[in-house]
């Protein structure tokens, strides 16, 4: 193993350690940050994250406020309790965790959250923002990704940067982002209908592999000295992750993303900093103890 690790666990905890401070100066101020989520179905995976963010919320002293729904929900339910999180003056911020069941009008689920309590920074509104470059809450994993590499010294200014993967949470916000004056790379988006992935991933300094395809960045395709993110979660057998990351990878990559461990946990805490963000300029209406 040559490649340097991009903790994620550690630069969360540093992020989550900062947010405690943040958040008692808020209680201090008589303001209590919410973070609401809406789980609609009985996803294995999806109910671990879920439970992982009011695991984070608890640590830094935000409260939880937890709404589910079963897989058999309709479309009208499932709005009846966005608008019940978006009147709730106890919630400063909320998600809907994704994916919803098939048959479920996502897009349409999504829209009708306020935009002001939008803690994945997903609705279209915030994303209309982040492409006028007006302030907005930020999506959680593109966010998280770069703070990660800022927190260890990876140059992104001028880096020829490809993201693999073109999905709402990553792949679609990641090269926003990127290319953002504050971040300044070139980015490159790959997709299954790219034609020589192995050739554009070869000139990359940064990888971020969000396709959800177990091993497809391989270790010949990567320049030496790379920073590659491995951002993929699929399941073998037993249910242990395999990341989008050969693990020979880590023989030639400068830095390596471990998978569990790296992105996942920069996720949740960028969750929780919109959340004590959107308290901070007032989201969420009177929330004031008592
Ligand atoms: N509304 C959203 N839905 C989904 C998002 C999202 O950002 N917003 N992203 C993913 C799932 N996700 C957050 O919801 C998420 C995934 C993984 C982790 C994480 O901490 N993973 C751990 C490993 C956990 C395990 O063992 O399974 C790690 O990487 O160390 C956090 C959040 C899709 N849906």
């Amino acid at each position: 193993m040559t490649a340097q690790i991009l903790d994620g666990k550690a630069t969360a905890a540093a992020i989550k350690s900062d947010l405690t401070a943040r958040v008692a100066a808020l209680k201090e101020k008589g303001v209590v940050p919410g973070l609401g989520t809406l789980l609609v179905g009985d996803d294995p995976g999806s109910q671990k994250y879920v439970a992982g963010k009011h695991r984070d919320c608890a640590q830094v002293g935000i409260a939880s406020i937890q709404r589910e729904l079963p897989a058999s929900a309709s479309q009208q339910e499932i709005e009846a309790v966005v608008h019940e999180l978006n009147a709730d003056p106890s919630c400063t911020g909320y998600i809907v965790q994704l994916p919803l069941p098939k048959g479920i009008d996502e897009n349409r689920v999504l829209e009708l959250m306020d935009p002001a309590k939008d803690a994945d920074g997903l609705h279209p509104t915030n994303l209309g923002r982040l492409v006028l470059g007006e302030p907005a809450p930020l999506p959680c994993t593109p966010y998280g990704i770069i703070r990660l590499l800022r927190r260890h010294g990876v140059e992104i200014k001028g880096a020829d940067v490809v993201v693999v993967g073109r999905g709402v949470t990553i792949g679609r916000p990641m090269p926003l982002l990127l290319t953002r004056r504050s971040e300044n790379a070139t980015v490159t988006q790959c997709h299954t209908a790219t034609r020589d992935l192995a050739a554009h991933l070869r000139r990359a300094d940064i990888i971020v592999a969000a396709a959800g395809v177990p091993h497809l960045i391989r270790p010949e395709d990567v320049k030496p000295g790379a920073a590659v993110l491995d951002v993929g979660v699929s399941r073998d057998g037993n249910g242990k992750i395999v990341g989008d990351v050969h693990p020979g990878v880590a023989e030639v990559a400068g830095w390596l993303s471990p998978n569990p461990g790296g992105v996942g946990p920069m996720t949740r805490a960028q969750l929780l900093v919109n959340v004590v963000e959107a308290a901070e300029r007032g989201a969420g209406g009177d929330r004031r103890d008592g």
